[in-house]
């Protein structure tokens, strides 16, 4: 097609540029994918521009982002009769970056956010995929040189202790790109979480050591060359950044992930190399085609988060190298929730459409459609609710003196958002207001946090009265008090609550008094209250207990215990 294409070169550029213009006025987008961003995940194209040398090659620009914020991909054919022609396919992801984007930009847009939530105690992870010579070593290495100029500005909710390590991943094997290539192996410890074993993790003071660093771990990675690139790279690099808060110790540590994808060559671009490279090509392909399952699978579980009949969502991350060692961005019993951003990078020469196609039908496959459910109505009892004017005006009204500002503190968020900001942003954000002691910021958060998990029990509650009742399926011949068993939570009604004990879980059948109320059981039962630090999880008291009619437990709630914070959650929070 090479030798076609040059014989019709101008064909094929008036020909684009005709296309474009009729593509202002009309929409035809050929893509499955849907607008609607999955939570925590986002997938987005970055079309370089054309290199000093493939204008000087004579090479045109074949994927275009449209004014529609599209990717149009025009791929040049032959008809029968021996005319050209062009295909255009149109691609829609969440969003399209043409050529004068530049990395700033696109850190702007979507990565600072990223930053801000590592700050916060959470956790990042940046994914460049494309062909070789699409751009990705230059946007990751680009984003690592502004992550960290950003941590060590020391602007960001306090002072960082910022490690960082490098790595890379070539089939099955680790190398460390910060200390000479030496071989690093991964362990999953007794948590379940995976451990470089062997890695040089580096600490510097300043930005400028860091950006060193940075630099030289590029010149490390492992390249040979290929049809595509002369430099181009056969692994996946991994750029691991640690985060600290030096000033706030209760702060989870924060990670952030930047990968640099091994390219996505195609078959056909090895079938002139060795049967080495051969294999290597499938070794990347098979750990690409694994991500992208996990990918797919953390975002499902992800889109049903919170509902308590999610089902089980299986992740292979084992199936990979690759995916074993980012398993911790994967993992749904997580403590941290990870976020997600892919850059489907394009080399737009017209020659190299075909896996442009492939990168772009790949980036799509990432998104998962996003259920069409109708929005539950407002509710001033469920955060998750709220619009923003509706969060602003919540700030307004329980922020206290001096009143928080919510344009300071939520100035986009709508409930959901707002209740997802993790402890250090919200009160980082809310301190912007001038005479804000960080103990009124934190006593708002409790108290969004109370609010929110009440409203998850009250949804869970009314949820649960429409559907069948569970006497229903009761056996006849159990009588519905005998459903109680030890070790069940209970809300109780507003006529049984003492001393403000609102939950207890039943401990045993109190013997005693068994024969005094007829027959009726009654239950020992431990006090569950609020714990103190007013976050709305639960604390128990086994020793503080009280006697209760067992036709008084009849509201059954699911708690589970956190062995990170030694509290009891609601199922789902
Ligand atoms: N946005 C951009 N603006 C200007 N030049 C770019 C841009 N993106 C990439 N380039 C240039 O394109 C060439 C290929 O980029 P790069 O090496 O980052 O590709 P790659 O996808 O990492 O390739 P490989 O998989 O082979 O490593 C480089 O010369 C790079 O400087």
């Amino acid at each position: 097609m090479d030798a076609y294409f040059f014989e019709n070169r101008d064909f094929f550029a008036n020909r684009i540029q005709e296309l474009e213009v009729l593509s202002k006025s009309s929409r035809t987008v050929d893509s499955s994918a849907t607008s609607a961003e999955v939570p925590d995940t986002a997938v987005c194209v970055r079309i370089r521009p054309l290199t000093e040398e493939e204008i000087g090659w004579d090479h045109i620009q074949g994927v275009l982002r449209d004014v529609h914020g599209a990717a149009n991909i025009y791929e040049p054919r032959r008809m029968i009769n021996g005319k050209p022609d062009l295909n255009r396919t149109s691609f829609t992801l969440d969003h399209v970056y043409g050529p004068s984007k530049n990395t700033k930009d696109i850190y702007d847009d979507r990565v600072q956010e990223l930053v801000k939530w590592v700050g916060g105690g959470g956790m990042s992870m940046l994914l460049a995929y494309g062909q070789t010579g699409s751009g990705k070593t230059f946007t990751v290495s680009g984003m690592e040189k502004l992550v960290v100029e950003k941590l060590m500005e020391g602007k960001l909710f306090g002072k960082w202790d910022v490690h960082m390590c490098i790595f890379e991943v070539a089939g099955s094997n680790l190398f460390d790109l910060l200390n000479e290539r030496n071989a690093i192996s991964i362990l999953e410890d007794p948590f379940g979480a995976m451990q470089l074993v062997g890695v040089l993790e580096k600490n510097p003071a300043t930005s400028e050591e860091f950006l060193s660093i940075i630099d030289t771990a590029k010149e490390l990675r492992s390249t040979e060359s290929t049809t595509k690139n002369d430099r181009s790279s056969r692994s996946h690099a991994i750029c691991r950044i640690r985060v600290i808060n030096k000033e706030s110790p209760n702060t989870p540590e924060g990670c952030f992930l930047l990968v640099d994808l091994a390219g996505s060559e195609a078959s056909a671009d090895t079938q002139h190399h060795s049967r080495e490279r051969m294999a290597e090509t499938r070794e990347i392909n098979k750990s690409l085609t694994t991500l992208k399952d996990c990918i797919r699978a953390r975002a499902l579980w992800s889109i049903g988060r919170g509902d308590a009949n999610q089902k089980h969502v299986h992740i292979p991350f084992r199936t990979s190298k690759l995916t074993q060692v980012l398993k911790s961005a994967f993992d749904v019993n997580n403590v941290q929730t990870c976020k997600t951003l892919v850059i489907a990078c394009i080399n737009p020469s017209i020659l190299d459409v075909a896996h442009s196609k492939n990168t772009l039908r790949y980036a799509e496959m990432l998104k998962v459609p996003v259920p069409k459910v109708k929005p539950r109505p407002f509710d001033e009892r469920i955060p998750t609710t709220w619009e923003n004017c509706h969060v602003q005006d919540w700030i307004s009204k329980n922020s206290g003196k001096p009143r928080i500002n919510p344009l300071l503190l939520a100035p986009r968020e709508n409930g959901l958002h707002f209740c997802r900001l993790q402890e250090d942003e919200f009160v980082g954000r809310a301190l912007l207001t001038p005479g804000v002691k960080p103990e009124q910021a934190k006593l708002l958060y409790y108290k969004l946090w109370a609010l929110h998990i009440d409203s998850r029990a009250m949804m869970n509650g009314s949820r649960a009265s429409t559907e069948p009742k569970a006497a229903e399926s009761v056996p006849k011949k159990i009588k519905k008090s005998k459903l109680v068993k030890p070790g069940m939570f209970f809300r109780l009604s507003e006529k049984d609550v003492k001393d403000g004990v609102e939950v207890v879980m039943a401990m045993g059948v109190d013997t005693t008094s068994k024969d005094e109320h007829n027959g009726e059981v009654k239950w020992v039962c431990s006090v569950v209250r609020h714990a103190a630090d007013g976050s709305g999880a639960y604390e128990l008291f086994v020793a503080k207990q009280m006697v209760i009619e067992g036709k008084r437990l009849s509201d059954e709630i699911k708690l589970d215990y956190d062995i990170h914070t030694r509290y009891y959650l609601l199922k789902g929070s």
